[in-house]
């Protein structure tokens, strides 16, 4: 037996991470501006990254529903902050799901007008800024393109927060399968100096169902946090 599998807070992140996702995932809420966020409650886990990389699709993916977030091949398809939690819960504060999935609008080219953009984009930073409910970003890079100017000035924000963030890249169909450890030392390379990133690096295809147990598993960790 490995030293990982033997780990007791790895069996046990393992055996919650089967828990919260052997439940159907149910959108709530979906949030234009701060005002509309609801309460502090659940643990709160986010996914950010430049406009059609993959977080809607990724989070579909975790919770196994195609289409539960809308997802599209036109940059800027997701336009509020969108709550999703395991069905089931009242929502009452003695009744509150274990965590909420946050999908949220990407930063960067979107097929949408300039101010509009900007209106997602500072959505997005203040939430990360000032959520305390919020456990973990995952911050996705395409594995095509790797990390942008955008994405750095991202974490140099979720830095600046000390809020938590690990690096995802998607759509790692698209690559040769042989060059993936190499840029996945590269990525971690990129963020060695960087207080708030978590020091690892998860590689996922949301098309081929790569990485995605990995994952729900790192997330089960990061709300335990
Ligand atoms: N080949 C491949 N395509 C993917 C994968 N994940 C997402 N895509 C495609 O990439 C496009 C964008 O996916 P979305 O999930 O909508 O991306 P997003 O980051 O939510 O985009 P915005 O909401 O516009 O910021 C869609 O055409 C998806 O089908 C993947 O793992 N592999
Ligand atoms: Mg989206």
């Amino acid at each position: 037996m490995s030293t990982l599998s033997a780990d007791p807070a790895m069996q046990a992140a393992k055996e919650l991470s089967a828990t919260l996702f052997s439940k159907p995932f149910v959108f709530i809420r979906g949030v234009p501006s701060l005002k509309f966020l609801p309460p502090e409650g659940p643990p709160e886990i986010a996914f950010a990254g430049r406009s059609n990389v993959g977080k809607s699709s990724l989070l579909n993916a975790l919770v196994g529903v195609k289409g539960l977030a809308r997802t599209s091949n036109t940059p800027g398809r997701t336009q509020e902050l969108n709550y999703f939690v395991p069905e089931g819960y009242a929502g009452d504060a003695d009744d509150l799901p274990p965590m909420a999935l946050v999908d949220m609008p990407g930063y960067g080219y979107a097929k949408a007008p300039k101010d509009q953009v900007d209106l997602w984009t500072a959505l997005v930073f203040d939430y990360m800024r000032g959520r305390s409910t919020l456990k973990r970003v995952y911050l996705l890079i395409d594995s095509r393109h790797g990390v942008k100017k955008n994405d750095e000035v991202v974490m140099d924000l979720l830095d600046k927060a000390a809020m938590s963030y690990q690096l995802v890249l998607t759509k790692t169909d698209k690559i040769k399968e042989a060059g993936i450890p190499r840029l996945i030392s590269e990525t971690l390379a990129a963020i060695k100096k960087r207080p708030a990133a978590f020091p690892e690096v998860l590689a996922t295809s949301s098309e081929k169902h790569q990485g995605i147990a990995e994952l729900r598993i790192a997330i089960a960790l990061a709300i335990t946090l």
